[in-house]
């Protein structure tokens, strides 16, 4: 398959805008759709999207829209960077506007809460395409690093090898390194889980932990996100992966994630309510999630201790402290 010709980044965010920097860097034709015509203008005007990633000059070859017919048009690959439990009905807006044949392109990291399902999964099945139409991009991609050209590696996955190969030639810079997957399941499921995990290692560093109860909390972290993967069909191989290790260190312990941020904020006696206000409308992914991987987890029979206390603590009432306590507690076992 040869390397996309024209390609639309549908949601200008913190990532959905560095992605479609990234691809602009990469020498690809692409056209960012933005919710507000003001952040569009401003891109085109500026060069700047402020709200999201202030102080970035964003390549003079990039277009704004808010129109999203305008931004799929004639596209052979659509990127879709909106919040994964927002992503359903985006996307069934933009359905009638898809070209036939695009490679559709998940650049968010969930479960659906109402269905369970992956991105991959829902955009198959919103988009009504095969799933071999459809892309997933995840690594230790933090938006912030990649939009200063800070060195950073990605998987881009897709069941179709062609379709993985065109699209790591189009986002291919000398800041930004993508390796090809074929383990959708075991990249989608790595990229939701490490999101709750960082909120468990937020809420570590709020309790005033130090280095050891993180890489605990790592460790463990990746053995229940593997046992889930293992069970809906991924490779494991794919948690020592980019994707799995690479982005779980990466976002457990970094003070730029959204998703630690928002567990340290918790950790620190913050309600919910609190740490949602002071993201600012930024999405922390984990704080929905926790509550669909416990359910996909019951679901398929696999124990997965950290993703339920973070799911009790961010939605039952349970505090930071006495869940490190439980987890502490529970009954001794081999590694
Ligand atoms: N920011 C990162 O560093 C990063 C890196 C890799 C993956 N991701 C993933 O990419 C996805 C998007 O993240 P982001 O950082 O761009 O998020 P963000 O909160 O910065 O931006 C979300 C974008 O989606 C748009 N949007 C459209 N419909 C929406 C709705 N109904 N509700 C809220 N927003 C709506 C918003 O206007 C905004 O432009 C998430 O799943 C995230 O986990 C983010
Ligand atoms: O800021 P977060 O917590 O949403 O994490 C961003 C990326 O997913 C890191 O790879």
């Amino acid at each position: 398959m040869a390397r996309p010709e024209r390609i639309a980044v549908l949601g200008a965010g913190s990532w959905g805008t560095t992605f479609a920097k990234v691809l602009a860097d990469a020498g690809s034709d692409v056209v960012l759709w933005a919710r507000r015509a003001e952040v569009a203008e401003a891109i085109n005007g500026s060069r700047c999207n402020a709200g999201y990633l202030p102080g970035v000059r964003l390549p003079e070859s990039l277009r704004a829209t808010d129109d999203a017919a305008a931004a799929v048009h004639d596209a052979d690959v659509v990127v879709l960077a909106v919040p994964s439990q927002t992503l359903r009905e985006n996307l069934a807006g933009w359905q009638p506007l898809l070209p036939a044949g695009a490679t559709l392109v998940s650049l968010a990291k969930g479960v659906e809460l109402s269905t369970l399902k992956r991105m991959s999964e829902v955009i198959g099945e919103v988009a009504d395409v095969p799933m071999e139409q459809v892309a997933v991009v995840s690594g230790p991609n933090l938006a912030k690093e990649i939009a200063a050209e800070q060195p950073t590696a990605t998987v881009v996955a897709c069941a179709d090898h062609d379709r993985a190969i065109a699209l790591q030639h189009a986002c291919s810079t000398p800041y930004f390194r993508p390796y090809t997957n074929t383990d959708l399941i075991g990249i989608e499921i790595a990229g939701a889980c490490k999101n709750v995990i960082a909120l468990a290692c937020g809420m570590a560093v709020g309790l005033g932990f130090g280095h050891n109860t993180m890489s605990s909390l790592i460790t463990r972290g990746l053995a229940e996100t593997t046992r889930l993967g293992v069970a809906l069909g991924a490779d494991p191989m794919t948690f020592a992966g980019l994707a799995g290790l690479g982005d779980l260190v990466a976002t457990c312990m970094s003070p730029l994630s959204r998703n630690r941020t928002f567990g340290e904020r918790l950790g620190r006696g913050e309600t919910l309510a609190q740490a949602q206000e002071a993201a600012h409308g930024q999405v922390s992914e984990g704080v929905k999630s926790c509550s669909s991987i416990r359910q996909l987890a019951a679901r398929h029979g696999v124990e997965m201790p950290i993703t339920d206390v973070v799911h009790r603590v961010c939605h039952e009432g349970l505090q930071p402290g006495p869940a490190a306590a439980e987890l502490l507690g529970r009954e001794r076992k081999p590694e």
